[in-house]
């Protein structure tokens, strides 16, 4: 080969180690001028390109290689030279953080939950203070209300109540959950701006004066105070013989004693006053004005239970006139039984008003005609109160011989129960 020739194929090794010590002194030999002394050179050149490109190109370990004193090139600073299944963050977590690097990824993760920024010192205003004093205030009310209730509804036992009206009264169903549900709604709370007026309007023997008495009976007990239930009758208490005037002011008396005591104690009195179609006018407006809001407060604290015979007739012609209507069928369509108790009960208080403004602010209950099966039930409760067993043989011949309007099949007694306690009396 000549070696003035340098190769120009790849695997032209030999030239790059004979290079720059290899000009022996042969190679000096005259020979075409021009060419002797350029093609030498450029093939220096050309060798050197070639080597600088391969020395780019070929990763250089560390004590290989002609440039083994070299410093070996920074992990990661480079794409990795062989496959591996390792991926960039398992890389870079094994190479040593450069500098430069570092300062790039200054970005911080936090966790949710964290704090993003140094807490500053805290500065309450005076006005958020105010205010979690303001909502602990309105709290503690809320509950001290909400335990007060608990307390009323308990105190008057309106639960046992209930269930004795429940138990004791017959045929009067819808009058019983009326009165009951109106006291549970006043005596939830011991504040009024008026009294309670229940006005309990029915035909004779119906069990008006009956109620009345269950009622006293249960709040003496429950108040443990029977100076706190008052019960009035007015052919008793104020008879035709006496002064309307006078039974006026007693009257007014004795309901300011009940009222000032109640106030004393902080609970809710009950008024029963029974016949009231037998009061005189005078006696009627004194209880009017009992009743106005204007008067001082322990006289708006007060529940009156007034018992009238008044609009007896009424009602006894709405039940005659309803009669048609079963039991059953009357349940199955409890709205429509609801409107009509609704207009009975508008009926009745229109009346009642045209008589007497008293009447204008009462709750009006009417205690409707009692059937058959009802009377034989207080033969059989006179007779149990009485010693005698109470054998519903009996009762039912003892109830045939009271009078009945008869009406589609039905049987209604004309005076209820009223003779009931005359006639077990005679057995
Ligand atoms: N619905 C009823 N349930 C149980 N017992 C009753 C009922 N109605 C009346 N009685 C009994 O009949 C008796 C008379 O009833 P009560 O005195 O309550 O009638 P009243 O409706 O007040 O009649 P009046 O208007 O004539 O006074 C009572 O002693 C009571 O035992």
């Amino acid at each position: 080969m000549d070696r003035g020739q340098p190769s120009a194929e790849p695997g032209a090794a030999e030239p790059v180690a004979a290079e720059p010590g290899a000009s022996e002194p042969g190679a000096a030999t005259p020979r075409a001028p021009g060419r002797s002394v350029m093609a030498p050179l450029r093939a220096v050149v050309r060798l050197r390109r070639r080597v600088c490109l391969q020395r780019k190109r070929r990763p250089l370990t560390p004590g290989a290689g002609p440039d083994a004193g070299a410093p070996a090139p920074r992990a990661g600073a480079e794409q990795p030279q062989f496959f591996t299944f390792d991926g960039p963050a398992e890389l870079a977590s094994r190479a040593p953080p450069s500098r430069k690097k570092r300062r790039r990824s200054r970005v911080v993760l936090y966790p949710d939950s964290a704090r993003r920024a140094r807490p500053r010192a805290e500065h309450r205003s005076r006005a958020q203070s105010c205010l979690l004093l303001l909502v602990a205030i309105v709290g503690f009310q809320v509950l001290n209300a909400i335990e007060n209730l608990d307390d009323n509804a308990l105190r008057y036992d309106l639960d046992g109540l209930e269930k004795a009206l429940r138990r004791g009264v017959f045929g009067q169903p819808a009058a019983v959950g009326r009165v009951v549900a109106l006291l549970r709604d006043y005596l939830s709370t011991h504040v009024h701006s008026r009294p309670l007026l229940l006005a309990l309007h029915g035909p004779s023997g119906v069990g008006k004066s009956h109620v009345g008495r269950l009622l006293a009976r249960h709040f003496r007990a429950a108040l443990e105070d029977g100076a706190l239930v008052l019960q009035y009758h007015a052919r008793h208490h104020c008879p035709a013989a006496r002064a309307p005037q006078a039974c006026r002011e007693e009257l007014a008396h004795r309901v300011a004693a009940v009222v000032a005591r109640a106030e004393a104690e902080e609970k809710t009195p009950l008024l029963v006053l029974d016949e009231v179609e037998q009061m005189p006018p005078a006696l009627l407006d004194e209880l009017h004005g009992l009743l106005q809001p204007q008067r001082p407060p322990r006289f708006r604290n007060a529940v009156y239970v007034l018992l009238s015979s008044a609009g007896g007739a009424e009602v006894t012609r709405f039940v005659l006139q309803n009669a048609s209507r079963t039991p059953a069928a009357r349940a199955r369509a409890p709205a429509e039984q609801r409107r009509e108790e609704e207009e009975l009960r508008a009926a009745l208080q229109a009346l009642l008003a045209r008589a007497h403004p008293l009447w204008q602010a009462a709750a009006v209950v009417p205690l409707l005609l009692l059937d058959k099966r009802d009377v034989v039930s207080c033969f059989r409760d006179e007779m149990a109160g009485e010693g005698f067993f109470p054998e519903q043989a009996r009762a039912e011949r003892l109830a045939e011989q009271l009078s009945y309007y008869r009406v589609a099949g039905r049987e209604f007694a004309v005076t209820g129960c009223k003779q009931v306690v005359a006639r077990v009396n005679l057995l």
